[in-house]
C-alpha cells in the first residue's frame, strides 16, 4: 500500500514536532529510528489519522486521513508503546473478539475468526487469560492478534521490543518477519530493523536519513554520537 506524506506538518501549539515532509512509502518492511522526541511517533500517528497535519496531506491506498478519515484509518493497525493499554476487555479472546463486534460480524464469524488469529499467533493457550496477567511477549502478541484480526493492510508498531527480554525480542522479531501485511516499525532495537527494505531516520522533527538499514543505520549513529 502507498503512504504518501505531501508536505506534511504537524505543530503542537507554537512547537513544530514535525518539519514538512514529503516522501513515499511502500515498501513491505519499514524501520523508524531516531532519538527521543524527534517526531517518529507523530509521524506513525498521521498515517492512522491520530494526529492531523496542521498543514500538507496524508494519504494511505490513496485515501485521505482527514477526508476520508473513517476508511482511511480502517486500513492501518497501531500498537501502541504500552499494549497493555489499548487492550479493553479482561480477557484475551474477548478483547480479540471486540473490533469484529464492532464491525457487526456475526457470533459464529466472530468466533472462528477469533480462533484462527490466536492460533496464527500460536497464543490459543492463552485465550481465556486475563490481559492484564500475560507477560510482556504475551501482551505484544495478543495486541498484534488483536489488531490483526480486522484484516488492515498496514501494521504500526511503536516499539514493540521495548521492556521485552532476549528472548522475547527474538519471538517478536520472528513474528513481525513472517508477517504477510506491511510493517512500519518505529524502533530503537536496531537488530529488529536491520533485514528491512527501507529504514527512516528522523532527527529535530526532519527526516534526516533515508535508505536501507546499514546506510540509515550509520547516519543514525553519527547523529547520535553529536
Ligand atoms: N500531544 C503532544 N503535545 C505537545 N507536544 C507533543 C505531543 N506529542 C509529541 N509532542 C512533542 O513533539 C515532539 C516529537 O514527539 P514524538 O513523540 O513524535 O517523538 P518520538 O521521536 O516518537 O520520541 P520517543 O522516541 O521519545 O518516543 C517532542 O518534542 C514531543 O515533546
Amino acid at each position: 500500500m502507498d503512504i504518501v506524506f505531501s508536505a506534511a506538518t504537524v505543530a503542537y501549539g507554537s512547537r513544530t514536532a514535525l518539519q514538512p515532509l514529503d516522501l513515499q512509502l511502500s515498501e513491505q518492511r519499514i524501520g523508524v529510528v531516531g532519538l527521543n522526541g524527534s517526531g517518529k511517533t507523530t509521524m506513525a500517528r498521521l498515517i492512522n489519522g491520530l494526529v492531523k497535519p496542521t498543514a500538507g496531506t496524508v494519504t494511505v491506498g490513496g485515501l485521505d486521513t482527514v477526508g476520508d478519515e473513517q476508511a482511511a484509518r480502517g486500513k492501518t493497525g497501531f500498537i501502541f508503546q504500552n499494549p497493555q493499554h489499548q487492550m479493553i476487555l479482561p480477557i484475551l479472546a474477548e478483547d480479540i473478539a471486540f473490533g469484529l463486534k464492532n464491525r457487526g460480524l456475526g457470533k459464529v464469524e466472530i468466533a472462528e475468526r477469533t480462533e484462527a488469529v490466536l492460533d496464527r499467533f500460536g497464543i490459543s493457550h492463552l485465550a481465556r487469560r486475563r490481559v492484564h496477567e500475560l507477560s510482556g511477549g504475551e501482551t505484544q502478541l495478543g495486541a498484534i492478534a488483536s489488531v490483526l484480526v480486522t484484516g488492515p493492510e498496514l501494521l504500526i508498531l511503536d516499539e514493540p521490543t521495548n521492556q521485552l527480554d532476549l528472548k522475547n525480542r527474538a519471538l517478536i522479531e520472528r513474528t513481525i518477519a513472517g508477517l504477510p501485511e506491511q510493517v512500519l516499525v518505529i524502533t530503537h532495537d536496531l537488530d529488529l530493523i536491520e533485514q528491512f527494505d527501507r529504514v527512516l531516520v528522523f532527527h529535530e522533527g526532519r527526516l534526516a536519513a533515508d535508505d536501507r538499514p546499514a546506510e540509515a543505520i550509520r547516519a543514525y549513529r553519527e547523529i547520535a554520537a553529536c
